[in-house]
């Protein structure tokens, strides 16, 4: 398949506790896979096991396939070059993936020197043009502010700028909106909408908030211990979710009225 496809992948930690239990899912490129699950259920594991960032002492067994490359196999200067410019990840906060020392212009065209080999100049002004594709109004001031300097929502749609600077293929996304508040949250993730339309990114979406999962991808994998316990699409999930705990994850969604009655759609 063109895509990226996760076969069978099963994460065991060095005293042999299973977390990721066979997991298998597959986005054809251009696709929108959202990923949903309650806390603790692998979600980010997941995600780590496609980037190759598992905490020390896990081990990866079966398939991590990008456009028919099993990226469990490489190594990690392989994996280096594959991680931003193939797969790109925003986390949940932005303060974790930025570097507090450096401003965000240079933390922006870092990867850009370095990936596209272009000059410093160069790089600056395709960080600015970065900046203001996610709507970073002022780009030219905030290329020179730290991330301290910025608010939640700036912070965001920085390292959203971060992720897409080398044209990644995948974008994973791990509750890139979760520390926002609600207007925010809103406008981050139709900013997000935007651009994997735009670019024809594919994008994989992880939340454990189905409303939001609902608003970007397509596709729908519900994990819940470490396995994948339905996979359809965001539409068939809500209107006939097949599985128990999915039903309890829309019912969940349904009581703090973010999602439509089922008598109001
Ligand atoms: N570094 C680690 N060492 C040991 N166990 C871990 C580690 N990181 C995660 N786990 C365990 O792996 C399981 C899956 O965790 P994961 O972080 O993927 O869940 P999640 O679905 O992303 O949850 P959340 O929504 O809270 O981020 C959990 O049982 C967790 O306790």
């Amino acid at each position: 398949m063109t895509g990226l496809e996760v076969r069978d992948l099963t994460v065991r930690t060095s005293g042999g506790r299973t977390l990721l239990d066979s997991v298998s899912w597959e986005v054809p490129f251009g696709g929108r896979l959202g990923i949903i699950g309650e806390s603790g259920s692998g979600k980010s594991l997941t995600a780590a096991a496609v980037l190759g960032l598992l905490p020390e002492g896990m081990t990866a067994t079966g398939q991590v396939l990008l456009d028919g490359r099993d990226l469990l196999t490489l190594g990690e200067r392989a994996m280096r070059r594959v991680r931003g410019a193939q797969v790109a990840m925003v986390f949940q906060e932005p303060l974790t993936a930025l570097d507090p020392l450096m401003t965000v212009g240079r933390q922006v065209a870092g990867p850009l020197r370095l990936h596209r080999g272009v000059s410093r100049a160069r790089a600056r002004e395709l960080t600015a043009d970065l900046f203001r594709l996610v709507r970073l109004d002022d780009a030219e001031r905030i290329l020179g502010s730290y991330p301290w300097q910025l608010s939640g929502g700036q912070r965001q749609r920085v390292s959203l700028a971060m992720a897409l600077a080398c044209e990644p293929r995948v974008l994973l996304a791990d509750e890139p909106t979760t520390a926002l508040d609600v207007t925010v949250q809103a406008e981050m993730l139709d900013l997000l909408d935007d651009l994997i339309e735009r670019t024809g990114t594919t994008l994989v979406f992880v939340s454990h908030d189905l409303p939001v999962v609902a608003r970007v991808a397509r596709d729908l994998v519900v994990m819940r211990s470490g396995q994948v316990v339905e996979a359809s699409t965001v539409a068939q999930a809500l209107e006939a979710p097949a599985h128990p705990y999915t039903r309890q994850l829309l019912a969940a969604a349904r009581a703090v009225s973010r999602l439509p009655q089922e008598d109001e759609r």
